[in-house]
């Protein structure tokens, strides 16, 4: 009954939506037990209670003159019978079976609670959110965890919003407002705003007033004010936009180490700006390829980019009906998603996301979308990977990040073009963002996008970067098809193509001679 999903431990839950989805119902299995749990309580505490009444009723008799049988027997029986019904009476298999379900480790850890916390600041980061707008309805007890959690990050200043949020809706009696107040103190002096750091320290010594440590931090804070107020106070404008963005930390974000300017640019596009401005209109087209079987279903293509990528978009590319049964399929085989990283494929921070592989042959509906990514490309998928497919959990993302990679130790080449089919509707969020090019593609249901990763010559693009923009709310599918090079290098241009991966005859001369091995 705790199943979910068997394959997936807790501390990778919160990477996949599927899991968390199933977790409720985990819940309400536990909800019932406990129930089970609370009649058997019940129960057990009334026959106590009857038994213990009875014991209270009986008057000891003075001597052992004043006994009479009957009494005499009833104490017997009671201090035998009586208590082996005490002692069944505790021996409870409703408690152990509460027992074991805590321990299943089908059940979410503190990993998992680090990590839907993690989940939700990146979105409040990446979106530019305040707290209020992202969780309007948290209790304080979650508000102060993802505050603490901000706070081990080192970003102090989203650490700041969250813990005066959770201030807001705390109890002033309460245990957690003096913590709370006790970390606010150090993230303003953090943030160098000794004057908020003195006020809360102030309020927290009248709670707490043997607090030692928070005296002695007063004393430096009152010492530092004092010291600084002959000076010129250099950050007087940053004290005023104290809830500015500017000071929101984003390396938490950045694992890969990418530039400043490449984040910014893929947040704003997360965000839904367009920074690509083309210099003619953009098109779009039908397309049959001269292929009798697209003459009466020809290929819709949208250009999203004029550059050699041919960033494209195939709207509605897969029903509803395929959508689901490609998630459906997914679902059962899901695993944190890995990447290659420290010489071995492992989980990493910059990719939140569960995902299957589907080979070509897994059944009919995934060879017929096989056949109609050909179509659609018009490249040789023989030699491509796997379909993969991928489901993002709570703030699930991918750091920018490139398809192709630098190893070059793959015999069917390098991943020459990437093909993605979005295989829900997603609510809000889940951009695929291409900050170098400016474009971004929203996930629509059905939708596939598709791009080459590599420049003619076979280097890879360094405009091709991109990554998944946070799950803002709902989930995300998509199914990942990557298109190695084999197949692929002798490909002519097709009728009016401005672009092929190989572009120049002499280019296709040259990549024509075989340097890949054949089997
Ligand atoms: O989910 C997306 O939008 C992009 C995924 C991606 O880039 C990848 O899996 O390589
Ligand atoms: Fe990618």
């Amino acid at each position: 009954a705790y199943g979910g999903l068997a394959a997936n431990k807790g501390g990778s839950l919160f990477t996949s939506s599927a899991n968390i989805h199933s977790l409720f119902s985990v819940e309400k299995d536990m909800a019932q037990l406990l129930k089970r749990y609370i009649q058997d309580q019940e129960h057990r505490l009334q026959q106590l209670k009857g038994l213990v009444d009875v014991i209270e009723r009986t008057p000891v008799p003075p001597t052992d003159n004043d006994l009479e049988p009957q009494d005499s027997f009833g104490l017997l029986h009671r201090m035998v019978e009586g208590m082996q019904h005490v002692q069944e009476l505790f021996e409870n298999d409703v408690q152990r079976e509460v027992q074991d379900a805590l321990t299943n480790n089908g059940l979410p850890n503190m990993d998992d609670l680090k990590g839907g916390a993690q989940g939700l600041l990146r979105l409040q980061r990446v979106y530019a959110l305040k707290p209020q707008e992202l969780l309007p309805n948290a209790s304080a007890p979650e508000l102060l965890a993802i505050g603490q959690e901000a706070y081990n990050q080192n970003d102090m200043a989203s650490a700041d919003r969250w813990l005066e949020f959770a201030l807001s809706k705390l109890d002033d009696a309460s245990a957690n407002y003096v913590t709370a107040l006790d970390y606010l103190a150090f993230v303003a002096f953090k943030l160098r705003d000794l004057p908020r750091a003195i006020e809360y320290s102030e309020r927290l010594l009248q709670r707490d007033p043997n607090n030692t440590r928070v005296a002695l931090n007063l004393e430096y804070y009152n010492v530092t004010l004092n010291r600084n107020r002959s000076l010129p106070d250099p950050h007087a404008k940053d004290k005023a936009d104290a809830h500015d963005d500017a000071d929101v930390r984003h390396d938490r974000d950045n694992i890969l180490g990418h530039s400043e300017e490449d984040m910014e640019r893929f947040r704003r596009l997360c965000r839904g700006e367009t920074l690509y401005h083309p210099q003619r209109p953009l098109t779009c087209e039908l397309k049959h390829y001269n292929q009798p079987h697209l003459f009466l279903k020809p290929i819709k293509v949208e250009h999203l980019h004029e550059g050699r990528q041919r960033l494209q978009v195939f709207r509605q590319f897969a029903s509803p009906e395929e959508c689901r049964h490609l998630q459906h399929a997914g679902k059962r085989r899901l695993e944190r998603a890995v990447a290659w990283t420290d010489g071995r494929f492992q989980p990493v921070e910059f990719r939140i996301s569960t995902a299957a592989w589907l080979q070509p042959d897994h059944d009919a509906i995934v060879k017929r979308i096989h056949g109609r990514i050909e179509d659609a490309t018009q490249v040789d998928i023989e030699y491509a990977e796997a379909l993969q497919i991928s489901n993002y959990g709570m703030g699930g993302f991918y750091e920018p990040h490139f398809d192709h990679s630098s190893r070059g130790t793959n015999p069917d080449g390098e991943r020459l073009a990437t093909f993605m089919i979005y295989l829900n509707p997603v609510k809000q969020g889940g951009f695929t963002a291409f900050p170098r090019l400016g474009a971004a593609v929203q996930p629509g249901y059905g939708d596939a996008v598709f791009w080459y990763n590599l420049q003619p010559s076979g280097v890879g693009d360094p405009l091709t970067l991109h990554g998944a923009c946070p799950v803002l709310r709902g989930s995300k599918w998509v199914a990942n098809k990557w298109i190695h090079e084999r197949g692929n290098v002798c490909r002519k241009p097709l009728p009016g193509e401005t672009f092929t991966a190989y572009s120049s005859a002499e280019q296709r001369q040259q990549h024509c001679t075989p340097r890949l091995p054949v089997t």
